[in-house]
């Protein structure tokens, strides 16, 4: 395949960690479960649950740490909570944390009232490629348990490692899975708990996707900026956009078209040769600036007439969007389209910001903290 590229200016520093190394330097505190919450837990949390090897550890390297997935055959147990603090450098400004397989977190020493009140998603990962029997009665007590402290929780279950399983086999272990899990709810009188499922693997881009998705779900501007997607696309002849989370490769928005794998992982591919190449070609001589920055954008003709296109929209956002060739024609329309957009999406996020302020001062525990505060654009940058 020929790629035609073209990268303007990459340079200027961007905050998003210099050059983006294989750790973007996101905060990582290291917590004993008997630990009394500190300040910074009042953020939103994602929790990663599961039986031991499931694969917790793996998923949040590979998705938020840059690790190979081969490399994390070499991660070791994990014996205590990790906090994961990824909103300095990431759009969606929560914490993930990675639970210990083995710690039996109904322990009465460990505070799972306080946990699960300030909790926006839980995901509780099953290894699809071990016998999941002990993980469904894991699954049960954890989401009944999570559910009567705080019912707003969104409960997404991981059947992970599929890599290993033929297309049928995922389907059929999906299929029963989901059965097993609704008929202990149903068993248990919990039927409005409603859990949803994804099948996923960290060898392959449905590990991105399904975290996009439970992202998603507690960004609470996510009607509007499907909706801008949507206007920005029909006005410019753009057959698929999405609004990616440079950092993570999460999309936190797409037009409502559906989606498919492979435009999905074209998108995650060009950002990640725009970032290795402006890594390379885009700092100054003495090493500084940034890989990503207000002037970030490129162009990758294919020689299947698809033309891939990728803007900043903020410090954290970038737009990409696959569209043909004759719509690239009119290039002057699409970036007075796109500028009349990213105007839009930073009013959007600051609107967000300044009506979140007093929201983040409330108590954890609130419903309001099931929403993610988001890191939006601040007002300085526009
Ligand atoms: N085939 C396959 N292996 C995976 C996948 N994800 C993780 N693994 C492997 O599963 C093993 C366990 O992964 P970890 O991430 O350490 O599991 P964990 O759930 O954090 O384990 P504890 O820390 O003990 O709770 C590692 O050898 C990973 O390489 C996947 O998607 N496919």
């Amino acid at each position: 395949m020929s790629i035609q590229y073209d990268v303007e200016q990459l340079s200027d520093s961007y905050g998003v960690a210099d050059s983006f190394p294989k750790d973007f330097g996101y905060g990582e505190e290291e917590a004993d479960i008997e630990d009394s919450p500190a300040p910074s837990d009042s953020k939103p949390r994602i929790l990663l649950m599961g039986l031991r090897r499931s694969g917790k550890s793996s998923i949040q390297k590979v998705v938020f740490h840059k690790m190979s997935p081969n490399e994390t055959l070499f991660l070791e147990s994990t014996n205590k909570i990790y906090k994961d603090d990824i909103s300095s450098s990431s759009f969606v400004n929560f914490q993930i944390w990675d639970f210990p397989g083995q710690v039996d977190f109904f322990d009465p020493t460990f505070d799972y009232e306080m946990i699960f009140r300030g909790t926006g998603a839980l995901i509780f990962v099953i290894d699809a490629q071990d016998d999941y029997v002990e993980a469904l009665g894991r699954l049960h007590l954890t989401v009944s348990r999570a559910y009567r402290v705080n019912p707003d929780i969104n409960f997404e279950v991981f059947i992970h490692k599929v890599d290993g399983l033929s297309d049928d086999h995922k389907i059929e272990t999906q299929r029963d899975i989901h059965q097993r899990a609704n008929d202990d709810l149903a068993d248990a009188s919990l039927e409005k708990l409603h859990l949803s499922f994804y099948l996923t693997s960290i060898y392959d881009h449905s590990i991105f996707e399904a975290f996009s998705k439970v992202v998603q779900k507690l960004i609470p501007q996510l009607p509007t900026l499907e909706n801008l997607l949507n206007i920005f696309i029909s006005n410019s002849g753009i057959e698929k956009a999405f609004l990616f989370d440079v950092v993570s490769k999460i999309y936190i928005a797409t037009d409502s078209s559906p989606v498919d794998m492979q435009s999905y992982e074209l998108c995650c591919d060009m950002i990640d040769v725009v970032i290795d190449v402006s890594c390379i070609y885009g700092l100054r001589e003495d090493g500084s600036g940034s890989a990503y920055d207000k002037e970030s954008m490129a162009i990758i003709k294919l020689n299947n007439t698809t033309v891939l296109y990728l803007k900043e929209v903020t410090k954290f956002l970038a737009l990409v969007c696959i569209l043909r060739e004759e719509s690239f024609e009119r290039k002057g329309l699409i970036d007075y389209n796109f500028h009349c957009f990213r105007k839009a999406i930073h009013e959007v996020f600051e609107v967000g910001v300044s009506s979140q302020r007093p929201v983040s001062s409330q108590a954890v525990g609130s419903p309001c903290n099931k929403a993610v505060a988001m890191n939006g654009t601040p007002r300085n940058t526009v």
